[in-house]
């Protein structure tokens, strides 16, 4: 079996996608994107206020990240995402696009993902655990305090979804191990 062009580290703020994202893509050589990196001006300044973002605001972000990803994959790049895609019609957006919106410009269809090309890498943890991470992380926009909204959206891959589950409460390289270990590639 080959290894998926895109793993998808995602989880709650807090649990390590991007600190995990940063380190499997030095490990194997694969591009990174932070998906905090894309969010709107709008809505970085909304969950700096500390309002949890709604579906609205989150479905461009998601689209603008799925065209990302299917523009690497065509070209034949490995890519790992970190990106928080709490709910399933979040992860269903990163791989397929769009369904129920408008056709492109062109009148074409969404392009999209084959679901084995993409793994999702959950990383889960207790509120405990990670509203302590949380609290020591420094110069990031998003406060501690949404962290429980972010916990009752949660909905967990399950399947059929393509995905791995790694505990956070382990370190950093055990974290990385169990995703390599995962990968159908050697
Ligand atoms: N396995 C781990 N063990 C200890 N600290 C961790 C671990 N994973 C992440 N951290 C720390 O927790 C904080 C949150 O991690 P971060 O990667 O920013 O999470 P996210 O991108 O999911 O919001 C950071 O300060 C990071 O250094
Ligand atoms: O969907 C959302 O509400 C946001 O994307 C959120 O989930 C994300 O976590 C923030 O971008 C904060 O960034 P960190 O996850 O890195 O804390």
């Amino acid at each position: 079996m080959e290894a998926p062009a895109v793993l998808l580290v995602m989880g709650v703020s807090g649990s390590g996608k991007s600190t995990v994202g940063t380190l499997l893509a030095s490990k194997l050589g694969w591009k990174f994107y932070d998906a905090d990196d894309y969010h709107s001006e709008e809505n970085r300044m909304k969950m700096g206020r500390g309002v949890p973002l709604s579906d609205q605001d989150r479905i461009p972000w998601l689209c603008s990240l799925h065209d990302i990803l299917v523009r690497d994959v065509a070209l034949g790049q490995h890519v790992i995402l970190a990106c928080s895609a709490l709910k399933r019609k979040y992860r269903d957006i990163l791989i397929q696009g769009r369904r129920d919106g408008p056709l492109k410009s062109d009148g074409s269809a969404e392009e999209r993902l084959a679901g084995q090309q993409l793994l999702v890498v959950y990383l889960s943890g207790s509120f405990e655990i990670i509203s302590r991470r949380l609290s020591q992380r420094k110069g990031h926009f998003m406060p501690p305090e949404l962290l429980q909204s972010q916990f009752s959206i949660l909905e967990p891959p399950s399947a059929p979804e393509h995905f791995i589950q790694v505990s956070v409460d382990q370190s950093l390289s055990e974290i990385a191990d169990a995703v390599l270990e995962a990968l159908p590639m050697k």
